[in-house]
């Protein structure tokens, strides 16, 4: 008997089908799924095809290097691995087999604050971490999360600002699945014994921001910039780094794609502190038009969950392996020798819609 087998993925959006088939519908759905109609996570997909590029041609270039610094943080390549909660859902190793990818691949992990496993056994795979944080009203819990992340090596706080709420996402809802399962919980959270519940609190302001500058001596990274004028209060508030971001879609819906919010924000900055970018980055050509349109780097949050969930850490590193490669053909191809080399001289502006 021939037995068949899906054939390999060869991109990162064959990823997607060949984890569904793993994965317990209820999560995938929540993997995957987004706030109410969706309209969001399709935008932001959306945002990078209708881009287009125009390559210089005979520069003599050789092959690129993908080498970056951001926040004084070396990388491999301009790409990072965006926070996602709960890896357990997606594979047994969870966290870990995930950092041990990034460590392999030479790439920034965010860690996120609702990890399965602990900030301190994530930092222990080696891999270069930046800890996201979900600031809780409990400041003297916020502060202890702060200082765990510190000590186990963190290099940045990257402080989710787009969450005032839970946004309101109907998957979920349909399937049932409000709580993890058993034997999987938010093990930061865990306190003599007991799982502390989440806070997504309406109440945090800048107020916050300034109590955490305060706080630590990290660089902080605000995540979910999506308006000039917060950008402008950002940078006016001593932030260090701005990632922007609709949070993959999930949060509010009908916002636009991040692409789309880009230029407006690094016009807004002017350069005076790092941008990041995240929401539907799934092609080396998208990680060029956004390093085009005034981002440092450009970060994968599903693309990285699905290649945990076929093959753990391989999985995830084949993922990496795969935006690399795309990355440096792309590169190649636009006559750019590095990702410094980017400009927007390389757009050739918005052609379809
Ligand atoms: C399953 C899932 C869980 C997420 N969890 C978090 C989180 O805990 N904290 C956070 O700041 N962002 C979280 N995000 C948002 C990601 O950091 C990122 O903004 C988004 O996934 C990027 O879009 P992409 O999935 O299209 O690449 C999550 C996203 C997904 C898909
Ligand atoms: C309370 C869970 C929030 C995790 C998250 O940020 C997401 O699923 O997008």
């Amino acid at each position: 008997m021939t037995r068949e087998t899906a054939p390999a993925p060869v991109n990162l959006r064959d990823f997607e089908p060949a984890a569904r088939a793993r994965l317990d519908p209820a999560h995938y759905d929540y993997f995957a799924g987004g706030a109410q109609d969706e309209i969001t996570v399709a935008a932001n997909e959306a945002a990078f095809r209708r881009h287009t590029l125009v390559p210089r041609i005979l520069r003599g270039q050789g092959a690129p290097r993908l080498e970056v610094t951001v926040l004084g943080e070396s990388a491999s390549m301009p790409i990072l691995l965006a926070p996602t909660a709960f890896h357990r859902l997606a594979h047994p190793d969870a966290e870990r087999a995930t950092a041990r990818a990034a460590a392999e691949a030479g790439v920034i992990m965010i860690a996120a604050m609702l990890s399965t496993v602990t900030i301190e056994q994530i930092a222990a795979c080696g891999a270069k971490l930046w800890f996201q944080l979900y600031i809780q009203p409990d400041l003297d819990f916020t502060a202890s999360l702060v200082r765990r992340a510190e000590d186990a090596g963190c290099r940045a706080l990257v402080v989710t600002a787009d969450s005032p709420a839970l946004g309101r996402n109907e998957r979920g809802d349909r399937n049932r699945f409000h709580d993890l399962p058993p034997g999987i919980h938010c093990a930061n959270m865990e306190e003599e014994g007991k799982v502390r519940q989440v806070v997504l609190s309406p109440d945090i302001s800048w107020r916050h921001v300034d109590w955490l500058k305060e706080t630590t001596s990290l660089p902080i990274v605000l995540k979910g910039v999506l308006h000039p004028e917060d950008a402008r209060l950002a940078v006016e508030h001593g932030v260090d780094g701005l990632i922007v971001s609709n949070h993959g879609g999930r949060q509010l819906d009908t916002v636009p794609a991040s692409l789309d919010r880009l230029p407006l924000v690094a016009e807004a900055v002017g350069g005076t502190v790092p941008l990041l970018l995240d929401g539907g980055v799934r092609r080396g050509t998208d990680v060029v038009k956004a390093l085009a349109l005034g981002a440092a780097a450009a970060a994968i949050g599903r693309p990285a969950l699905w290649g945990l969930a076929v093959a753990g850490q391989a999985g995830v590193e084949r993922v990496l392996e795969l935006l690399r490669n795309e990355l440096a053909n792309a590169l190649t191809l636009c006559g750019a020798a590095s990702p410094a080399d980017v400009t927007d001289g390389l757009l050739g502006g918005v052609a379809w819609k």
